[in-house]
């Protein structure tokens, strides 16, 4: 099997490759891009509170014929309208036509929590009343998670984090963290090298390594993230890249390969710290000038 699922810290499994419903939008066009995905081949479907589209992802599901046991809903809290976690679990198991959702994910640490320890009581209460299988979190730091796993009854199954070549240096830490406490991580924006920073290091070195196995670019970026053992949240709305995306799980690439992209990423990360503080120290120089200028025209003797 290409795409293995994964075995979860509370004896559960979880498909490792999932359809993201973030930037559908909704209603009919939302609708049909859930559709499609299930209709290639995608069980593992991950929305959200925010992303304000599980009533269209419901009615996809339900539209699907599928049975419940043969699909994987992710869905989380993300504090939207401020509405708290036993109402938003309520409201999302009903716009998702399900009595279950498999996971249930804390959207993000800092936003509409009260704080991590209350926040975590509210989602064990959610696992307690089955309306989750599984509960895990997302955007969590390892700071975050040490504050969560020292008064967790239940640990999180699952961490959904940013996870592309350009960060995997500074994300590697967390990986390790994560396997060294049996908490799973999802790689989100798998794909940021060629959809948010086309053009660098590390879509050269994708292309380069895509041509030479005949595959497409992004299949080698998430063969890439398949390699270190995470689950990879990805998206589309055409077709062809999602049937691309479900036989990346066959691609095997080699260490030189696996060197050759982490290389990129590196270098394109010590590009965009220098371009980060370029621009910061540009920036200062100018608001330094026009400030030395404002003072000198009203008479102000500063130097
Ligand atoms: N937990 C979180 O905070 C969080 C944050 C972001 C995303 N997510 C989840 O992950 C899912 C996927 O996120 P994403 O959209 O950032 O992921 P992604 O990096 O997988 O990008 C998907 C996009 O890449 C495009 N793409 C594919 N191949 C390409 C190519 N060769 N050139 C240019 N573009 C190409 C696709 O058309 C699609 O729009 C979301 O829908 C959501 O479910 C979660
Ligand atoms: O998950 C995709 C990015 C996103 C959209 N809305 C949010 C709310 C909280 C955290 C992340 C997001």
């Amino acid at each position: 099997m290409p795409w293995d699922p994964i075995q979860l810290n509370d004896g559960t499994k979880i498909p490792s490759v999932a359809f993201g419903t973030w930037t559908l939008g909704n209603g009919q066009p939302a609708r049909d891009h859930v559709d499609q995905a299930l209709e290639t081949g995608f069980d593992h479907i991950d929305t959200a509170q925010a992303y304000r589209n599980e009533e269209e992802t419901g009615t996809a599901l339900q539209d699907s014929g599928l049975a419940r046991e043969d699909l994987y809903i992710t869905t989380k809290y993300s504090g939207r309208d401020g509405l708290d976690v036993n109402t938003s679990i309520h409201n999302s198991v009903k716009w998702l036509g399900v009595k279950y959702v498999d996971l249930y994910l804390v959207h993000h640490p800092r936003l509409a929590v009260p704080d991590i320890p209350t926040n975590w009581q509210q989602m064990e209460k959610v696992k307690a009343d089955g309306l989750a299988k599984s509960i895990g979190v997302s955007n969590f730091e390892i700071a975050d998670l040490e504050i969560l796993l020292a008064s967790a009854k239940v640990k999180p199954v699952a961490n959904q984090i940013l996870f592309h070549p350009y960060v995997w240096q500074r994300q590697a830490p967390l990986l390790e963290y994560c396997k060294k406490n049996g908490i799973v991580v999802e790689a989100y924006s798998a794909l940021t090298p060629l959809t948010r920073q086309p053009g660098g290091p590390v879509d050269k070195a994708a292309t380069q390594i895509a041509n030479r196995l005949s595959v497409k670019p992004e299949q080698v970026l998430l063969a890439w993230a398949k390699s270190k053992g995470v689950v990879v949240v990805t998206s589309s709305t055409k077709k062809e890249r999602l049937e691309g995306y479900l036989s990346a799980g066959d691609i095997e690439l080699s260490d030189d390969d696996i060197a050759a992209i982490e290389a990129a990423g590196a270098l394109g990360a010590r590009r965009n710290l220098v371009r980060t503080f370029l621009t910061r120290a540009i920036g200062l120089a100018l608001v330094g000038s026009l400030a030395l200028g404002a003072c000198s025209y009203l008479g102000i003797d500063v130097l």
